[in-house]
């Protein structure tokens, strides 16, 4: 199945002036793209332009080698997109709202209700199928949204930061979601936590001010931060002192004291030792060298 799609150059600056994404470029195949940075760092903007909701300002996007904003529904006969602010329609069923969007979509009808139903399936909603969705919880809702994204059976599927307002455990099941429809197809998911992306992502990348800092594997990443992780056990009365100083990736209250993590160019003090950097860690030294945290 063929799914390339490749950015190139993209730029864009909102009516205000604000340029929201400087020379972005990223080529990417089937798997799950985790797409990670902190907020304002222009993640939404480069997923709607992706979505072919608006038009790159400056360079392209090409889907199989069209260009998506010449031609735009050669993408979006092949997409699924479950933006960031996605709403639900309280008083209709999950199997309402989904035949609904599959007429909006223009599935036929017959193969609308089978895909209703299988969406619903592969979601884990086929219970509360019949429900009214005002009373479904956040991550209820959410697995509807990937739902209808899912309803054409998209090669490209983007996922604008999915997991805000979950409590743990549905975040934990959207997660395993996301892993399970991988397949063949591509999926971009874009995040401001690592931990919704780490277990998941066949490549990674990371966005600040509207730049592409770094594109490619986990383990790159993670290299790159090999001798700058650091444990480091300080007296609680320092703890305020440690994160004016340090870019502090975890914090643990332990009877010597707070068990920090942390990322630096040097030992932070006395008796901090030298870590294996995990993906958090990576990340965040990643920003802290941009002077982008
Ligand atoms: N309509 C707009 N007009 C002007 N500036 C905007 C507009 N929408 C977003 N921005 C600005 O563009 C930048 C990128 O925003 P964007 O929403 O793409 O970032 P993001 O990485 O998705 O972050 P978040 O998770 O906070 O949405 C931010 O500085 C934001 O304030």
């Amino acid at each position: 199945m063929h799914c390339e799609l490749r950015v190139e150059g993209v730029g864009y600056r909102y009516p205000n002036g604000h340029e929201a994404l400087a020379g972005v470029d990223l080529a990417l195949g089937p798997g799950i793209l985790g797409l990670l940075g902190p907020n304002g760092a222009g993640k939404s903007t480069l997923m709607r332009i992706l979505a072919t909701l608006s038009r790159p300002g400056s360079g392209r996007v090409t889907w199989n080698g069209t260009d998506i904003a010449r031609q735009p529904d050669a993408l979006r006969a092949e997409l699924g997109y479950l933006p960031q602010d996605f709403g639900v329609y309280p008083a209709l069923s999950a199997r309402e709202f989904l035949a609904y969007l599959a007429a909006v979509k223009g599935l036929p009808l017959k193969r609308a209700r089978d895909r209703v139903d299988e969406c619903l399936a592969l979601v884990g909603l086929s219970e509360a199928a019949d429900r009214r969705l005002g009373g479904f919880s956040g991550g209820m809702r959410q697995r509807v949204g990937i739902a209808q994204a899912l309803l054409n059976d998209p090669r490209l599927l983007i996922v604008d930061e999915p997991t805000v307002g979950l409590d743990p455990e549905e975040r934990l099941r959207f997660r395993h979601l996301i892993t399970d429809l991988a397949g063949q197809r591509l999926v971009i998911l874009s995040t401001h936590i690592v931990s919704d992306i780490e277990a998941s992502a066949t490549s990674l990348a990371v966005m600040a001010r509207g730049k592409r800092l770094f594109h490619g594997e986990p383990e790159q990443l993670m290299a790159q931060a090999s001798g700058h992780a650091w444990e480091w056990t300080v007296p609680e009365s320092e703890l305020a002192d440690a994160r004016a100083r340090f870019a502090i990736s975890s914090s643990l209250r332990r009877a010597d004291g707070i068990r920090l993590r942390l990322v630096s160019e040097q030992s932070p003090g006395q008796g901090a030792t030298v870590v294996e950097p995990d993906l958090e860690d990576a990340y965040l030294w990643l920003l802290e060298r941009h002077g982008a945290r």
